[in-house]
Order: structure tokens, then sequence, then C-alpha cells
């Protein structure tokens, strides 16, 4: 398959190999000396530097690669100003090559030193200057052990384009890694500066333009950084408009003890803008939820002691076929065993764009492939656990290696891939992969899950394409949020607050209190 250019909503981050290739078009094609790039990158450091420890000793730790010689070109320019900075290096000056070791012999002052432990006692501040995008594998000889002493001295570090162990490209931190409190990081940032363990790793992220020009001839990035952009131009109610046009979503789940989650569902599809939504639970427990859901319309399905059963899945199948639209399956479903088997004999036969959420991704534990029998879109929404769970491996494992994961997923479903956290990835099958930005701490509570279930849900009603219905409700749901958190602060934020701040979101600078 081919794989259609990244969306001009999503900011391209490129990894190590395009990145190395973008630095070798600036010096070889454009005439860029490499040395000059590497003064700019060094003076970039400076700033981030001055403004983290505006005094006090600095240590620059120096590998021996090119993101060792930017920071010889910091050591030189804080020298310059008077600053107190001890160079230390994991290997010999005399092993420097190129770029890295000229600006290493202009280093005026004392010379480097090997690296010690020693060697950071009363220091403010150590920059990490160790490895950079030449990384391969684990942190191996003088450089694990230099990471490995400076985690352990607890002295704050500012990172030179990626700390020292995380995968620039993945954001994986297989062996020792460093924690930064900043990272500048050159010409753009790269996609484990995003994605947890490096996210975290990584603090403050200071991106530098150190005069590479924009259009470097490269493999196209496959992976980008969620912009509210992707918001312009969703399809929205307008004077033609009727419930019909607008999208109908079909909510199916709920069992005893879990009647909120497909209201919190069908509640996030009604925000999110679908023109008429219908709930399918438990017949037993239709009254509770219809009297949760002043809006929706509820069907009511057969149940075994308020857990559905295998043949409410015909009559599902049978709604979506007769009314279109989008299903939501999975929220509240519980895990009986006959609950599985609705949730996989609807997911089989329903020829509507579907969101497989909660205890319906459960249902497919190990069998992520079936899906990819399904003529119609399909998008999962998984937190770790319940990716885990589909491909048959642990939570840490996912969270160790989330991109990879989340690849592997979207691949054998053929489906879009949700992977939810402060770092939510959405994976196309195409291979293209969104981050979003985060910073919806507030989203951290029961119930969110499935607003944004039932948020993606509406927005494939709409007509929105997979990839993209996924990204925007991404985007959605944290400016939700941030919104929700702002009323009720963020530790008083439930689901339903979420929900009803989903209009708003929508809502850009331009559009508030614009036109008649
Ligand atoms: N001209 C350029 O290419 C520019 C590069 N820049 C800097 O250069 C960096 C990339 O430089 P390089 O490609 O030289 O690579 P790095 O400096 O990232 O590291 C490569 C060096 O580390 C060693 N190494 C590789 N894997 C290791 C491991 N697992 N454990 C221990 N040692 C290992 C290699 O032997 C090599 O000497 C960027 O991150 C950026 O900081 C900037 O100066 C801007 C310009
Ligand atoms: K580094």
């Amino acid at each position: 398959m081919t794989r259609p250019a990244l969306p001009d909503w999503l900011d391209p981050l490129p990894d190590a190999a395009r990145m190395r290739a973008t630095d070798a078009w600036a010096i070889d094609e454009l005439g860029i000396p490499g040395v000059d790039l590497m003064d700019r990158a060094g003076a970039a450091l400076a700033s981030v530097v001055e403004r983290v420890a505006p005094q006090g000793t600095i240590a620059v730790v120096c590998g021996k690669g090119n993101n060792g010689g930017d920071g010889y070109v910091l050591a030189r320019l804080l020298r310059e100003q008077g600053r107190d900075v001890r160079v230390l290096v994991t290997a010999p000056v005399a092993e420097l090559r190129g770029d890295a070791a000229h600006h290493s012999a202009l280093l005026p002052g004392p010379g480097p030193v090997p690296f010690a432990a020693a060697g950071l006692h009363g220091v403010t501040l150590v920059v990490d200057a160790i490895l950079g995008t030449g990384v391969t594998g684990e942190p191996r000889g003088a450089a694990r052990y230099a990471i490995d002493a400076i985690v352990e001295s607890g002295v704050p570090v500012v990172a030179c384009d990626v700390p020292s162990g995380v995968d620039a490209s993945t954001g994986e931190a297989a062996g020792v890694a460093i924690r930064a409190v900043a990272t500048a990081t050159f010409h753009a940032a790269k996609p484990g500066l995003w994605i947890n363990p490096g996210k975290e790793r990584s603090g403050v992220l200071a991106v530098c333009d150190i005069g590479i020009p924009a259009g470097a001839p490269t493999e196209p990035a496959d992976v980008g950084l969620l912009t509210e952009r992707v918001l312009d131009g969703l399809p929205g109610r307008g004077a033609a408009s009727t419930k019909f046009t607008s999208g109908h979503v079909l909510v199916a789940g709920g069992s005893r003890g879990l009647t909120g989650a497909p209201c919190l569902a069908a509640l996030g599809a009604m925000r999110g803008g679908a023109g008429y939504v219908t709930a399918c639970v438990p017949g037993s427990l239709e009254e509770v939820v219809a009297i949760a859901l002043m809006e929706a319309m509820t069907v009511p399905l057969p149940d075994h002691g308020g857990a559905l059963v295998a043949d409410g899945a015909a009559l599902v199948a049978e709604r979506a076929a007769r009314r279109g639209g989008a299903l939501v399956l999975g929220p509240g479903l519980g895990t009986a065993a006959a609950s599985r088997t609705f949730a996989r004999g609807l997911a089989a036969v329903a020829d509507v764009p579907l969101v497989l959420d909660a205890d319906g991704l459960g249902a497919h534990a190990g069998r992520v492939a079936d899906l990819a029998a399904r003529t119609a879109p399909t998008v999962l929404t998984p937190h770790a656990g319940e990716l885990a769970r589909l491909l048959d491996t642990s939570s840490e494992r996912v969270q160790a290696a989330r991109l990879e994961h989340a690849h592997t997923a979207a691949e054998h479903a053929h489906a879009v891939v949700v992977l939810k956290g402060d770092d939510t990835l959405v994976a196309d099958p195409d291979g293209r992969v969104a981050i979003s930005q985060g910073g919806a701490p507030a989203l951290a509570t029961a119930g969110t899950g499935d607003v944004l279930a039932g948020l993606v849900g509406a927005l494939l009603a709409q007509g929105v394409e997979p990839f993209r219905a996924a990204c925007a409700a991404v985007e959605l749901h944290a400016r939700a949020g941030r919104l929700a958190a702002e009323q009720h602060g963020p530790d008083g934020v439930v689901a339903g607050d979420v929900a009803a701040a989903l209009g708003r979101a929508r809502l850009r600078d331009g559009d508030r209190g614009a036109g008649r």
C-alpha cells in the first residue's frame, strides 16, 4: 500500500534517519557548512541553558559524535560569557571526527577531562551532549556509565537534541536514560520527544531553528504532531440540516453495574454533533438508561442477568443496516462470555463504521486480526492494558514501545488505533501516526474514554474519514478536558463535564460570537 502524505493539520516529526538525510541535504546540496549548523545548535542550546541556570557551575558532558560537538560549542560560548564550565567527555578528544573535532579545538580554558561521577559535585546543571540522533541500541560503555552517574547525581539536566538513552524516532528508552528538565532540539521535534517514555524524559521542549530551510527532499515523515488545524472544515449543522443529515450513532453496551458507560458514550456522540443517537442496551436495564438519556432513543436487547447475549447482535446490525451512521460497541459491556460473543458477532456483521471500545476490545483479546475481515472502517480506542490484551502481550511492553504496538495493532486489525494516554497516538493502517500534544490531565477520570468513543462515532457518522475522525476526536476531547478544568478545576472534572464542553471545544477563536 502506498502511504498518502501527512495531512496539513499534522506538523511533521522527522525520525533520526530523516533528520540525518535533512542535515546531509543542507550540507551537501545547499552548501551550508556543517560547522555553522553546529555553531547555531550550540548557541540555541546556550540560550536554553541560560534560562534554566542563569548562574552557577555547568558540567557539559560530551560524547564522541556530533551531539558532543554541539556540547563543545555550548561550552565555548558559556566560557566566553565568563561562566564556570567543566567539560567532561565519554571519549578521548583524539577520537572526535569532522565538525565535532573542529569545535573541540576551539574550546578556550581548561581542556576536557574524562567523565567521572566526582566531576558532577557542586554543579548547578548538567548538559547532556552524550548521544543524539546517531545512537544505535541501548547506551553502552562510557556513555552508559555517564548517563547512570548523571541520573544518580540528581542534578538537573538540559538535554542536547534528545535525552541520551531515548530513541529519537520512537520514544523508547530500553536501557538507562537521562531525565531532562528541558530539551533543546534542532530543526524540528522528533517523534520520540512526544511519545512516552521519551516525552516525560524530555521536559520542556525548545525547538530551535539552526538555519536549515524547509523542503528537504527526504522521504516524507509518517509521524506528525496533532494541531488544532484538524478541526478546520469539520462538518457541522447548517440551515439545511436535519437530525438525519447530522448523523446517526448507535451505541451498544451496558451491563448491570455499568449503565453509566453507554450513557456517557451516547452523550459524547450527541455533544459531538450527532443528529440522533440510539442506545442499544440490556432489556432489563433499558429504563435506567432511558431515564439518564433524555435525548437518545433506547432499544432493549435480550440479556441474561443484565448482560447482553449473542442473539442481540442481529438486532443491532439490522438497525445499523436500516439507519446507517456509525456504531460504538463496548462501553459498559462487561466481561460475561455471552456478552463477548455478542460483541464479536456484532463487530463481524455490522456493515457501518465501527468504534470498538472498552469490553468490546476485551472481547477481541488475542483475536485482533478477526477485525481485518470487516468491510466498513474500524476505529479501536484502547488504553495500554486493552491494547496489550488485544495483542496478547503485557501492558509494560506496550508502554515501553507505544509506537510499535499501535502500528502493529493498526496493521493486524486493518483499523485506526487510538492508543490513549497523555501522548495519545492515532495509528492508521497505512502507516501514518498522529501524536496528541496532550496537556489535559483532567481527562484522567472514569468515563472520559466512553465520551471519546461516542465522539469518534459522531464524526464517523458525519462522514469524516476514519483517521481524521479519530484525530479530530482526540483533539476535541483534550480541548474539552481543558475547558472543563477551567470551570470545575482539574480535580473536580467528571466525564459528563467533558461531554458538556465538546460543543464549545469545536469553536475556534474566530468563531466565538461570530455571524448571525
Ligand atoms: N551536521 C549535522 O549532522 C548536525 C548534527 N547535529 C547534532 O549531531 C547529532 C547527531 O550526531 P551523530 O550522527 O554524530 O551521532 P551522535 O552524536 O548522536 O552519536 C554517535 C556516536 O555515538 C556512538 N554510539 C552510537 N550508539 C551508541 C550506543 N548505543 N552507546 C554508546 N555510544 C554509541 C557512535 O559510535 C558515535 O560516535 C544530533 O543529535 C545533533 O545533536 C547538530 O550539530 C546539527 C548539525
Ligand atoms: K543528548
